[in-house]
Formats: structure tokens, sequence, C-alpha cells
């Protein structure tokens, strides 16, 4: 299998503080990858970066073989890589349907060339936008909340919305930041299923997860960042017993 994305001597430094330092790291195209770290390592800042969001000091950045480094977080979605985020962004005054309807970029209708358009052709690519935001909201368990405002979901619904918004534009690879955190445990099953079901369907995952029954479940290959530098990858079993892995958890106990 080859490498959807990869990484090479990536550093980002805020001040004094170097919260991504010379990182190596490769993404397989079609599998579910971990990426796991104490708090504060700096998994965040390397999704911000490899999304568009934050620019890197320096390093380089290839996905699907082309370097994406420096591109605007727009260009590197147009070009199939998109990622969510911890703390879900949802328009909350609109509908769980709309929400999904705003994500497709380049509509007609939203385009100062659709005035000089016929209406009808407008309204052809909302329906089909519509049945597409309808398709997504079945996926991710979401359907029967079409129509009501996005801010009465609850917070683990508000967290597949996000996924689901993520997943309108059929990206080639999804960044997905602490998925289930802050979520009951029947969601996180239900949260757990979706993402399978979303890799199935050909969509490559990097998951970003500090529950460790989720990644053990989920990942066939787990990243393992502290002060962000990669010190370990390999199967969920190789990083469980690896002792490098447990010093950086360990490390960041106060005795
Ligand atoms: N914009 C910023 N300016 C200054 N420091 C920042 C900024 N963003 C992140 N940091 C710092 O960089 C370090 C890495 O933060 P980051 O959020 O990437 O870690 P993380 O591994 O995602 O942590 P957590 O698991 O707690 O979410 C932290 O020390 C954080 O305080």
């Amino acid at each position: 299998m080859s490498n959807l994305l990869e990484i090479a001597g990536l550093n980002k430094r805020f001040g004094g503080l170097q919260a991504v330092d010379r990182c190596e790291l490769s993404v397989r195209e079609g599998s579910i990858t971990g990426l796991i770290g104490p708090n504060g390592a700096g998994k965040t800042t390397l999704f911000s970066i490899i999304s568009g969001f934050t620019k890197p000091d320096s390093g380089q950045i290839r996905f699907g073989g082309r370097r994406i480094e420096g591109l605007g977080a727009y260009e590197v979605a147009r070009r199939g890589l998109r990622r969510t985020f911890q703390i879900p962004r949802e328009l909350k005054e609109m509908s769980v349907l709309e929400n999904l309807m705003l994500v497709p970029e380049g509509q007609f209708g939203d385009r100062l060339l659709s005035v000089l358009l016929p209406g009808a052709r407008v309204r052809q690519e909302e329906q089909v936008n519509e049945a597409a935001a309808r398709e997504v909201l079945e996926t991710v368990g979401l359907a029967e909340k079409a129509d009501i405002a996005a801010a009465r979901l609850s917070g683990g619904q508000k967290k597949l919305l996000e996924l689901a918004r993520c997943l309108m534009s059929r990206p080639r690879l999804m960044l997905l930041d602490e998925p289930t955190a802050g979520v009951n445990p029947t969601l996180i099953r239900h949260l757990m299923k979706v993402m399978q079901k979303v890799h199935a369907s050909g969509i490559t995952l990097l998951i970003i997860e500090h529950n460790m029954n989720v990644i053990m479940e989920l990942c066939e290959r787990v990243v393992v960042l502290d002060r962000g530098h990669v010190i370990a990858a390999g199967t969920p079993a190789e990083i469980q017993q690896n002792k490098q892995v447990l010093d950086a958890y360990l490390g960041g106990v106060d005795a």
C-alpha cells in the first residue's frame, strides 16, 4: 500500500516553545491511523499545519505525492484533505441539513455568474446538494435531526455533525481531532461504527484520540507524538508495550 500522506522534517515554533519538532510521519492510503501522545504533545498543531490552517516554519508535506506545505486551508481541502475540530464548529441557528448544504464549494448558486444563469440550473444544483446532504446524514445516523437547529443537538450529536460536514466533500483523507472526546459510551460505539463505515467507503483516516479503547479497536497503525517529535510508530499491540511511550505518558503525570 502506498503512502497517501508523507511528512518530513516538519517544525513549528511558538515563541520559546518547539510545538512540532523534526516531525516525520506517514499515513498509508486506505488505512485508519491513530495519532496519540500526552497533552500538549503537538497533535492538534500538526493537524492545523497539515490542513493548511497554520504555516510550518520548515519541512515538507506530501499529499498524494504532491507538496502541500504552505498552501492555504481552502486549497488543501480542494485537493481532498479535510479536518474536523476538537470543538465542533456548527452554525448554530441553521438546521442540521443547512449546515451540510453549505459545505460544497464552487456551486453555481454561490457565484456572481449565477445571476446571469437561468434559475433552474441553480435550483437543480441545490436539489443534488440536498440529496447528497441527506445521504451523509443517513450515513452518520442524523437523518431524523435534519430539520432541527444545530444548536439543539447534544454534544455527541454535534461531533457527528462535525464529521458529517467533513464527509460532505468526499475527501480522500480525513483528519479527525478527538472525535469521541466528551461523548457518552453509547454514542462512542455509534461514532466508531460511523468511522468504520466511512473508512469502508474508501476514505483514509488519521485520528487524534485519547481513548485507547477506540485506538486499539479502530487503528491498524498508531503514531506517538511527544514534545512535537514522533517517538514511536507501530501496531496498537506494539505501541502498548513500548517503554518509551509509557515513559512519555508517565512523564506527564505529577507525582
Ligand atoms: N497558537 C499558539 N500559540 C502559542 N502556543 C501554542 C499555540 N497553539 C498551540 N500552542 C502550544 O503548543 C503545544 C502543543 O499544543 P497542541 O494543542 O498542538 O497539543 P495537543 O497534543 O493537541 O494537546 P491536547 O492533547 O491537550 O489537545 C502546547 O504547549 C500549546 O500550549
